[in-house]
């Protein structure tokens, strides 16, 4: 008996988007480019610089060895001489100068002498070991042949240097091996996986232009003259430069999920007539530290080159979150460094570049305040989901190249469609134009967009077969739910009530507000609360069985009771204070104590909730049976057939 309660958007509770925010880019290329004139894009190829630098390092030491071998040379070796012939020498007064330590005793002779045992070669330079045991007066012998004893070594001890130098290697060997890898990941900045494994070149991008222009944005018309003025700017720096003004560095685009504002992004680009750089936080964070912020210099200074232009950054809060918040796994420190070094090009503008940069996010609340800072993003402008008008001029600009039948009336499609956003609406009318394409129409007609509506509402319906007892229970649930739904003043209108499982909801019900609502009154929320507990309240007093079909039910009912009570201030109880975060853990906010007064709130709200929705119940019990009665019968009852079956009036206004 599961079955979701399924509300537009704009609903209270923090409303999990089931559209993921990640990129569906492909991530092959570090951004891309577009509106570039070709050849102007850098695609030239690049030797491995890795081998440049091994290369560098090998040369290195192969001087170093020749320069110790030459000196070597030129000081000409030491022979190694007995003792004997040693003090021989001193005798007859041929050693010119000595040098000693400890038993070791080098120097020089004054004129060559043969040594002994190998008639064929002579010495002039020495070395000789004097035994311990030796008791001759050396000291007395070397004054009266004249000899100087030097404190320096007469003789370059062989391979000095050398010895120095091994004990270098390892040092010198890593510093290497760190330029290396340094390199590495700057070229791995250029070019992909490729440049990662060292063989690739930087990958080309097709430049193309952005024909985007503001005509295909509908129903944001107020940021849209927002951004105009960045157009202008990009359109004509020079006029602003005359005058000496900054333009903005950059502009923040906050705002929900599909509400435009990549699309905003490129039609300012193609409005002006500018290049388009984009790039999506994520693709920044890679498993080598470092990369990111060399690919966010590389962007920037492709950007430099061809300016006027735009960048955007597109979920910019993957790595501009705030320190010490709540980060996604992974990418901790490279996050970080990505985004100092975009507030470092952003602070390197003079401000008279022509490089805008634009980004994006739908956690504007979460962002780093460092990003914020003047002279960075100092401009933020919300983008929130169109109202009722807007949503129609969105249909119209998705409706153009779609042919529409007579029948099909798009301003009724707006406003039953209240919380949709642009790309929710884009996706409507192709869902429907695939529809007509598959039964070989050549329009689209109203048919189709209701059940692409109801497809996108409640979801795909599942191809089973429900045991009866099963289907019974799912109407009463359904019943429950809907008919809380219409009694109870200033709640939605039930739009739809179904028992055809779709996704893993056994059966749904759809309420959606007459206007769009911008805020809600506790009165409100009290009947969601109890709206949502509608289904399990029937069980349990038409069948006195608990299931697990509520699941998701509770979890709304819970989710709204928190936020009134921990956010909003809607228990006298707790106060007016916020106690509950967005995002973190509450404790770093609130006392234990507080706490525990939130949780006692939630439980006593929810509790009643829990008992007026019985009483309802009990008391409209026939209402109840109307309901569920139709619903197995028909399965799916539509909003006048829904208040039929309850015998309660209503007009349907859609
Ligand atoms: N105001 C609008 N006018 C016309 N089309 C829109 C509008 N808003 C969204 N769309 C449609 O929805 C699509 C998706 O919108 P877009 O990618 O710009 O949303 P977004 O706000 O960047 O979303 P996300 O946060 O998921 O990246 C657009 O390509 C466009 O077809
Ligand atoms: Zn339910």
């Amino acid at each position: 008996m599961s079955d979701q309660d399924k509300r537009p958007r704009e609903q209270p509770p923090a409303d999990q988007d089931d559209r993921s925010n990640g990129s569906q880019r492909p991530a092959d290329q570090p951004w891309r480019t577009e509106g570039l004139p070709p050849g102007k894009q850098g695609d030239k190829p690049r030797r491995p610089r890795w081998l440049r630098w091994v290369a560098f390092v090998a040369g290195g030491y192969l001087v170093l060895f020749l320069l110790t071998t030459m000196q070597d040379q030129m000081a000409g070796s030491a022979e190694t001489v007995s003792y004997t012939e040693f003090s021989a020498q001193v005798q007859k007064g041929n050693v010119s100068e000595i040098f000693a330590r400890g038993d070791t005793i080098q120097g020089q002779l004054k004129n060559e002498a043969p040594v002994p045992g190998k008639s064929d070669s002579k010495y002039t330079k020495f070395t000789t070991e004097r035994p311990t045991f030796a008791n001759d007066d050396l000291y007395g012998a070397l004054q009266k042949a004249g000899t100087t004893v030097k404190a320096t070594p007469v003789v370059q001890q062989r391979g000095a240097l050398w010895n120095l130098l091994i004990s270098f290697a390892p040092i010198l060997l890593l510093v290497g091996f760190y330029i290396w890898l340094f390199r590495r990941q700057q070229r791995a900045a250029g070019g992909g996986l490729s440049g990662l494994l060292g063989g690739g070149q930087k990958k080309p991008v097709d430049p193309q232009t952005v024909r985007t222009t503001f005509a295909d944005v509908a129903g944001i018309d107020e940021v849209e003259d927002e951004i105009s003025e960045i157009v202008d700017y990009l359109k004509d720096p020079d006029k602003y430069r005359r005058l000496g003004a900054r333009a903005p560095k950059g502009v923040l685009l906050s705002g929900a999920p599909g509400t435009g504002k990549t699309l905003l992004a490129r039609a300012t680009a193609g409005e002006a007539g500018v290049p388009f750089f984009s790039a999506a936080a994520s693709e920044f964070i890679e498993a080598i530290v470092g990369v990111g912020a060399s690919r966010v210099r590389q962007l920037f200074s492709e950007a430099r080159k061809v300016a006027p232009a735009i960048i955007f950054i597109d979920e910019i809060d993957t790595i501009g979150r705030a320190r010490g918040g709540a980060r996604s796994f992974g990418g901790h420190d490279e996050g970080e460094q990505t985004l100092n070094q975009i507030l470092t090009e952003m602070d390197g503008f003079s401000g008279t570049e022509g490089v805008v940069v634009l980004a994006a996010t739908n956690r504007a609340d979460v962002l780093d305040a460092a990003l914020l800072r003047p002279g960075r993003f100092d401009r933020t402008i919300t983008v929130h989901a169109p109202d009722q008008k807007g949503r129609e001029a969105i249909l119209r600009v998705h409706a153009r190249g779609k042919p529409l039948a007579a029948d099909v009336d798009l301003t009724a499609v707006s406003k039953s469609t209240p919380g949709m956003t642009g790309a929710d609406l884009a996706n409507l009318l192709n869902e429907a134009a695939l529809a007509a394409a598959r039964d070989g129409r050549s329009e689209i007609r109203r048919r189709d967009l209701t059940d692409a509506l109801e497809k996108i509402q409640l979801g795909t319906a599942r191809n089973v077969v429900m045991p009866e007892e099963e289907r019974r229970r799912t109407a009463y649930h359904e019943g429950g739910h809907a008919l809380l739904g219409m009694i109870q003043v200033g709640a939605d209108p039930v739009r739809k009530v179904s028992i055809i499982p779709r996704g893993r909801a056994l059966g749904v019900t759809l309420s959606t507000p007459e206007m769009d609502r911008y805020g809600y009154d506790a009165e409100y929320l009290r009947g969601r609360i109890i709206g949502a507990l509608g289904g399990m309240a029937a069980e349990q007093e038409i069948l006195g069985v608990v299931t697990t079909g509520a699941e998701s039910d509770l979890q709304t009912a819970t989710q709204i009771a928190r936020s009134m009570v921990g956010r909003w201030g809607m228990s006298a109880a707790v106060g007016p204070v916020s106690v509950l975060p967005v995002d973190g853990d509450p404790r770093a906010f609130a006392s234990d104590s507080l706490l525990n007064t939130v949780d006692d709130e939630v439980r006593r709200l929810i509790d009643e909730c829990y008992q007026e929705a019985r009483r309802l119940l009990r008391d409209n019990r026939d209402r109840l049976e109307g309901i569920a009665e139709q619903l197995l019968r028909h399965e799916t009852l539509d909003e006048a057939d829904a208040y039929a079956a309850a015998g309660i009036p209503h007009d349907a206004r859609t």
